[in-house]
């Protein structure tokens, strides 16, 4: 069975994404409009900037349209797609999407420090991933339905609720694709 997952490619890191889909076997597309949803099983929120990418989801109708996808199918949010799914952003009156039950931090890392790399060990995915921190967010705490699937320096920077995963680092960067196999795997798993 192939799946076609969706990258939004409104910014940031779209193509290296749809390579690491395809590396794992899904058909990978580039998302800019909302027609393009219709016949997708799963869908990669990039990195890049949160506020900037929520104005371009406003703008282009995609923010409702992602609501209603979200409610069957699996999206994957990395760095800021981390931030667009949280129910809480620190500092922030109320959320973007709202999908995963969990309170996150943006730049949380400091800024000294704009980017480091971390070996990290993955529930279900690595013990040794090279994790890609760019002005990184971190979560601060999850619900009681949230897998927490990784973290680093006692802050949580991956997990997991039914159908949506979510990472602070960029797997995509990196060249090793076992993050997105895992996520492929869950989408096939939800379809
Ligand atoms: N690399 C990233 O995606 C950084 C996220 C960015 N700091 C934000 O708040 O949206």
């Amino acid at each position: 069975m192939t799946v076609k997952i969706g990258v939004l490619a409104l910014q940031g890191a779209v193509s290296e994404h749809m390579d690491a889909l395809t590396d794992s076997g899904a058909q990978a597309v580039a998302v800019k409009h909302i027609d393009e949803l219709n016949d997708l099983d799963g869908l990669v929120l990039p990195g890049g900037e949160s506020t900037t990418m929520r104005r371009l989801m406003d703008r282009t109708g995609l923010f409702e349209a992602i609501k209603s996808f979200a409610a069957s199918k699996a999206i994957f949010g990395t760095c800021a797609g981390l931030i667009l799914m949280a129910q809480k952003i620190e500092g922030r009156q109320g959320p973007h999407l709202g999908l995963l039950d969990i309170d996150v931090k943006r730049n949380a890392f400091g800024r000294q420090v704009d980017s480091f790399e971390a070996q990290l060990k993955i529930e279900h995915v690595a013990d040794d991933f090279d994790g890609v921190f760019i002005r990184a967010p971190y979560i601060k705490s999850v619900g009681p339905d949230v897998e927490i699937l990784s973290t680093y320096d006692g802050h949580i920077v991956a997990c997991r609720q039914e159908h949506f995963l979510t990472c602070a680092f960029h797997p995509e960067l990196t060249g090793d694709t076992r993050f997105h196999r895992y996520f492929v795997h869950l989408v096939m798993e939800n379809k």
